[in-house]
């Protein structure tokens, strides 16, 4: 479904004097994800989660590396096929406030291009699996904190993609709405589709994710399995592996 081979992205930042260098915000990292796989990229602050996923998204163009695209066999290399097959959430999303989540699905609609009749279908389907049905017709900005991000979750679903790249999903939201979100995401795999996402819940990653990334300073520090990370850590738990790996006051960490 996707590949990234290498993917390197160079940003520049300033150094005394106003002089200004570059640095790699990703620094030679590859995974692959397939269909029915979830896919946690989890790091501290500044690791390079963001920009990983940006350019996985097609949002940001690597400075160095590819990322191969597939539908079953067939490579993928139109990048409006590549887009369709993507739903990315972004970690800062703004919605319109003045619009209710109907009418943002039915303008993200016709931005695909959808039909009208297949729209209005996709709509009633999306606020079913995302629980929408209470509030889809209440003006954006009047929408608590977690309906706002299932408003901007289903946006992503519009168009019926086949893999979800997800930008701290559930930050910053309670119990409830996390679960609704982590249920979707469950549901969505068993579906068949593929979720790559970043978060800095580890406990949520370890009851969701079929195999972690993890990047520091934009460099994959451990990758595997649930079984494999505790392997390689000689840890038990997502929480003690990261703070072996990461040795505190070296890196930030929510
Ligand atoms: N457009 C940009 N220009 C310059 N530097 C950038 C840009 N975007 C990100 N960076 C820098 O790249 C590094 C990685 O940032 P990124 O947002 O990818 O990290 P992150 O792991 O997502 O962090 P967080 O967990 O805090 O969201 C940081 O040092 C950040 O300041």
């Amino acid at each position: 479904m996707l590949e990234a081979e290498n993917l390197v992205k160079q940003f520049e930042k300033n150094e005394k004097k106003h002089k200004k260098v570059l640095f790699s915000a990703v620094d030679h990292v590859s995974l692959h994800i397939k269909e029915g796989e979830i896919v946690g990229v989890l790091g501290p602050n500044g690791a390079g989660k963001t920009t990983l996923l940006r350019m996985l998204g097609c949002l940001m163009q690597p400075t160095e590396g590819v990322v191969r695209y597939t539908d079953g066999d067939r490579i993928i290399t139109d990048q409006t096929e590549i887009k369709r097959q993507i739903g990315y959430l972004s970690g800062n999303t703004k919605l319109y406030g003045r619009l209710s989540t109907r009418e943002l699905l039915t303008i993200a609609g016709n931005i695909y291009g959808l039909p009208e009749n297949v729209i209005h279908a996709r709509i009633e389907e999306i606020a079913q699996i995302l629980s929408l049905e209470d509030f889809i017709d209440n003006r954006i900005e009047k929408l608590s904190t977690g309906q706002t991000q299932r408003a901007s979750i289903s946006r992503c679903l519009i168009h019926s993609p086949k893999l979800y790249i997800f930008d701290e999903p559930t930050l910053g939201l309670d119990i409830v709405s996390s679960s609704a979100i982590v249920d979707f995401m469950r549901a969505e795999k068993e579906r068949g589709k593929a979720v790559l996402y970043s978060t800095h819940y580890m406990e949520e990653a370890e009851l969701l994710c079929d195999r972690i990334l993890m990047l520091a300073h934009g460099r994959v520090i451990a990758e595997g399995t649930l079984p494999e990370i505790y392997a390689q850590t000689e840890t038990t738990n997502l929480r003690d592996a990261f703070k072996k790996l990461i040795p505190a006051g070296k890196e930030e960490m929510s």
